[in-house]
């Protein structure tokens, strides 16, 4: 086994030479072996041909690259590598260009029919009229569709440019890489063949490689090959490949081959990485749409059917059909087919998109990167939150506080402990030695370090006792590491020392460590029987610092006489207890808000740690997330029964020393309970639960790949705070989609009945095909532009949240769409019925301005209709106006083509231009739809006030009923009282 990572003094010496000379061979750009080689070894997972080429040594030697010191690494190598093996990265498909959109847009099996309409229109009315008045009818629709088609392929394209970006952000992973001497983190696009790349278990192997040393590697193949039982990789089976995961243990690997040369490239080249995934709520909305399209559907069969029959009905002879007839019959058919398309939202898959895709721009800069699209949504509606401690509550900045060896107590930012040498040096080594972090200078005298944070803490700890890790690492030979996980909670190291000894050292959670200890030592260092007081007074340490809100750990170790005696495994127990250290993990700022305003918000906290009850505790305490709750630890969690789980979970809010099974577990009862569960986790055991829950959270820093790869979100600042900002913006989506179809569903309503009714009293709809159109581009495309990116705002996290259960279209909303439909239509019938005599219209073309003030009307109808959609549940619709610009935008921009419409375009509109005065009364009649807003909204809080105050009554007048019957005040009432 080589062990050269752990004695590097010598190999410096010996690289210095090496990686100056690889250098200058760089720059002769050919390598004494050939990327064909390398990949077909790789493919056929050759071992003579390795064996041929003279093992891994030789082959890195041959890539120039050292084992002990990685590849030279500049410029010229890089690109030089680059050029000949090619670069690790997976060639994506290429983007689909904006006319692609175009060509998809115009498959719309309404629009062809429309553009059939518009093509024999335009024939027959040329034909007709001549070519000068003739074109207009048809030409307006031709333009219409030609707008809706480039707007539908215009925003589809807009969207997957984005999801491109997002997507290719989802993909960025770093690995630890050994350049130069220097151990360093690079994104994995940057990887070269030749590399030495350090795996630790959760990573992701990121290129095809050969093992050069480790310890107990577990790789997971079953993304590759199927094979669902993880593979030993070790000296006797050498290669690794690209995709794989790493479920335990870790290695040096060296890259041979890269990108597109890897299966994993093959394989990803074949996959169609499209996001085409419908969400939840997606799903919903269509069978929405799909409703909301059968009925215009209907609607516009009646409006063809009177149509047709009052046309047939004025048709002196029903056997001579002039063109002029047939042109009245394409009008006819035309505006059906219209209706139909205002009639199905098309724009609610758009609004879907459009939030979502616009909560993700957002999310990424508040530090949350969506890899599923629906969790965004389900987000907004859980109701718990299974939250980790360290990393996510804390700051993961470990320090070692208070330690106590030898019986003997130290603070250590206080004073400098001092110990003597038969401690100093088993310590050391427990510190050091049974310790898979590192420490590196990163050449300009700075030093890095690498490694889990816990582990950290305890390498400074050593390094502080005034040593150098090389020189501890240099004293003895690393022969076993048993890693640490977090189900095992425990880390074992065996060394060989000088004299021949075997040292085995074991370092994990502080009860578990003393439990199998059976001496300790004192403060001279000597070995002494572990009776009950001393059991007793240690146990009563690890309480006191874990009481401090310190994590704990213990520190143990027992020398082996002869190697004869050394089994598979390292012993469990007969060790001698070294040391309790307390390591100080400050909680994050913000992180008590962040709590509070999910417990205003409705949604529940529980924390889930793998730390020490006591700890957890008062670091639950401290975060405010232990009130009045439960804490139990994930031992006795397990051993209970199902009913027994679901009564603790009850009011449960922290569970302590909780193996990732416990979480798992935790989680399917929390769902069962019908809670939707968000959960976060950073470890690769982690997987199952977030997979389980209904929205899996990996954090980002701290997370292992495999968890970010079984997540929905990534948490990448692994900031509590940060996934209460992803709930919040969850919620924004649904509340933002709720507007769209609000106002959607209004002018629907209202478009659909005024047609149909004007239809069947005056033998012709009042609004034409081109206006219908435009006024669907304005429920639709613009509308979901206006409405769909909302951006949140605190309210939101004032209201409980939605559940499994909460209906998509409130009471509110139908109140707010029957109420405006109801004026829009009421209004405009009065016009249509009423409209030249109370406008006193007489002139030749009253007709004509009668029917373009009803377009005007209904048109800024929806202008101010639009406004009060942005705050359904709020007085004051105007309520920051200034913080959505694109609203604005469409406003503003609705509102002039409407004039230029109506004031110049009136032949492709079919309308002629308003004086002064009929501006005036159509602005007054879409502006009274605030006014109606108003009303509705004073209707409903004074209708919610009567309501609570029945209820109120009817309680206490049951109440009243009880204490008169039995003689007292029921328990738990005020009312009684009163
Ligand atoms: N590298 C390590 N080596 C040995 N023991 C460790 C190591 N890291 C943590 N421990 C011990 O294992 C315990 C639990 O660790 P675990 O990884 O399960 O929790 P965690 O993930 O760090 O915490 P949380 O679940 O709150 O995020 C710790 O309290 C500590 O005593
Ligand atoms: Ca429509």
């Amino acid at each position: 086994m080589d062990l050269g990572a752990y004695t590097p003094m010598p190999a410096e010496q010996f690289c210095s030479v090496k990686v100056d000379s690889t250098c200058k061979m760089a720059e002769e750009n050919n390598f004494p072996i050939q990327s064909e080689t390398l990949v077909h070894m790789m493919q056929s997972q050759s071992h003579s041909l390795l064996k041929q080429c003279g093992g891994v040594e030789a082959i890195a030697f041959k890539l120039r690259a050292s084992v002990e010191t990685g590849i030279c690494g500049d410029k010229v190598d890089l690109e030089n590598r680059r050029k000949v093996f090619g670069s690790n990265i997976v060639r994506e498909k290429p983007l689909k260009t904006f006319w692609y959109f175009v060509w998809d847009a115009m498959h719309d099996f309404l629009l062809v029919v429309l553009a059939i309409c518009a093509a024999i229109s335009l024939l027959l009315g040329i034909s007709t009229e001549g070519w000068k008045d003739g074109w207009s009818d048809g030409g307006g629709i031709t333009v219409s569709i030609l707008i809706v088609v480039l707007v539908t392929a215009a925003s589809d394209y807009r969207q997957s440019l984005q999801f491109q970006a997002l997507e290719r952000e989802k993909e960025k992973v770093f690995t630890d890489v050994l350049r130069n001497r220097r151990r360093q983190k690079i994104c994995i696009d940057d990887l070269v063949v030749g590399d030495i790349i350090s795996l630790s278990t959760g990573d992701q192997v990121p290129a095809d490689g050969l093992y050069i040393s480790g310890y107990s590697l577990l790789i997971d193949e079953s993304s590759m090959t199927g094979e669902s039982e993880p593979q030993h990789v070790d000296e006797n089976k050498l290669f690794l490949f690209s995709g794989t995961k790493v479920q335990d243990g870790f290695a040096k690997m060296l890259v041979i081959s890269v990108g597109m040369n890897t299966a994993w490239g093959h394989a990803k080249e074949l996959l169609c990485k499209e996001n085409c995934e419908e969400t939840p709520m997606q799903q919903k909305l269509s069978s929405l749409a799909i409703l909301i399209g059968n009925i215009g559907m209907c609607f516009a069969l009646l409006t063809f059917i009177l149509l047709m029959a009052r046309f047939l009905k004025q048709k002196e002879n029903l056997w001579y059909w002039s063109s002029q007839d047939f042109w009245v019959l394409i009008k006819y058919f035309s505006l059906a087919v219209t209706i139909v398309v205002v009639a199905v939202p098309e724009g609610l898959p758009l609004a879907v998109t459009l939030a979502l895709a616009y909560a993700m721009r957002r999310m990424i800069l508040e530090k949350a990167l969506v890899r599923r699209l629906s969790a965004c949504e389900t987000m907004g509606s859980a109701t718990c939150i299974c939250t980790d401690k360290t990393g996510t509550l804390t700051t993961n900045q470990m320090t070692v506080l208070k330690a106590c060896v030898g019986g003997v107590l130290w603070q250590l930012h206080a004073s400098e402990p001092q110990f003597p040498d038969n401690v100093l040096g088993p310590l050391l080594q427990g510190l050091l030695q049974n310790n898979s972090s590192d420490v590196v200078n990163d050449g300009t005298g700075k030093q890095s370090c690498f490694g889990s944070p816990t582990e950290i803490a305890l390498l400074r700890f050593g390094i502080s006792l005034g040593t150098s890790v090389e020189a501890v690492r240099c004293n003895s030979q690393v022969l076993k590491v048993e890693p640490f996980n977090s189900t095992k909670k425990l880390m074992g190291t065996l060394l060989k020392l000088p004299e021949g000894k075997l040292r085995a050292h074991i370092k994990g959670a502080s009860e578990l460590v003393l439990d199998m200890c059976d001496t300790t030592i004192d403060a001279d260092g000597n070995q002494v029987f572990m009776d009950e007081r001393s059991k007793c007074e240690l146990n009563g340490i690890i309480s006191k610092f874990a009481h401090e809100s310190l994590r704990t750990l213990c520190l143990a170790f027992q020398d082996i006489p002869h190697q004869s005696l050394f089994e598979k495994s390292l012993p469990r127990e007969g060790y001698a207890c070294l040391a309790i250290v307390g390591i100080k993990d400050p909680i994050r700022v913000g992180v008590k808000d962040a709590v509070q305003l999910c417990s205003s918000a409705g949604i529940r906290v529980i924390m889930v740690t793998g730390d020490n009850l006591t700890t957890a505790t008062s670091v639950a305490h401290e975060s405010g997330i232990l009130t009045d709750g439960l804490v139990i630890d994930g031992p006795s969690f397990r051993t209970l029964s199902s009913d027994g789980r679901r009564q603790k979970l009850a009011n449960l809010q922290v569970m302590a020393r909780s193996s990732p099974g416990d979480k798992h577990m935790l989680v399917k009862e929390l769902q069962a309970m019908g809670e939707i569960v968000a959960v976060t986790g950073d470890g690769t055991n982690d997987a199952p639960a977030l997979h389980e829950a209904d929205v899996g959270l990996a954090m980002g820093i701290s997370g292992t790949e495999v968890a970010k790869g079984s997540a929905d979100i990534v948490i990448l600042d692994d900031n509590f705070s940060s996934i209460v900002n992803v709930a919040k913006f969850g919620r924004c989506i649904f509340k933002n989609i709720q507007k769209f179809v609000q106002f959607q569903l209004t002018a629907n309503i209202a478009a659909l009945v005024l047609n149909l009714s004007s239809t069947c009293f005056f033998g012709h709809a009042p609004l034409t095909t081109v206006q219908l159109l435009w006024i669907n581009l304005i429920m639709d495309a613009l509308g979901a532009l206006a409405l769909a990116t909302e951006p949140p705002h605190s309210e939101l996290m004032d209201q409980p949240p939605v559940g499994r259960k909460g209906k998509f279209i409130s009471n509110e909303m139908w109140w707010n769409i029957c109420a405006q439909a109801g004026y829009q239509l009421s209004v405009l019938s009065i016009l249509q019925f009423q409209g030249k005599k109370i406008l006193g219209l007489e002139a030749g073309n009253a007709e004509d301005i009668l029917s373009t003030m009803i377009f005007n009307s209904f048109v800024l109808c929806q202008i101010f209709n639009e406004f009060n959609a942005r705050e359904m549940d709020k007085v004051n619709v105007f309520h920051n106006l200034f913080g959505n610009w694109l609203f604005l935008f469409v406003v503003v921009f609705t509102l002039t083509v409407q004039v230029i419409l109506v004031e110049s375009l009136g032949k492709l509109a079919n309308s002629i231009p308003l004086n002064r005065e009929q501006w005036l009364i159509c602005l007054s009649i879409g502006s009274f739809s605030l006014v109606v807003h108003l009303a509705v909204k004073i209707l409903i809080i004074l209708s919610k006030y009567i309501w609570n105050l029945k209820s109120n009554l009817n309680k206490y007048a049951m109440h009243r009923k009880e204490y008169e019957a039995i003689g007292k005040h029921c328990s738990n009432c005020n009312n009684c009282k009163v």
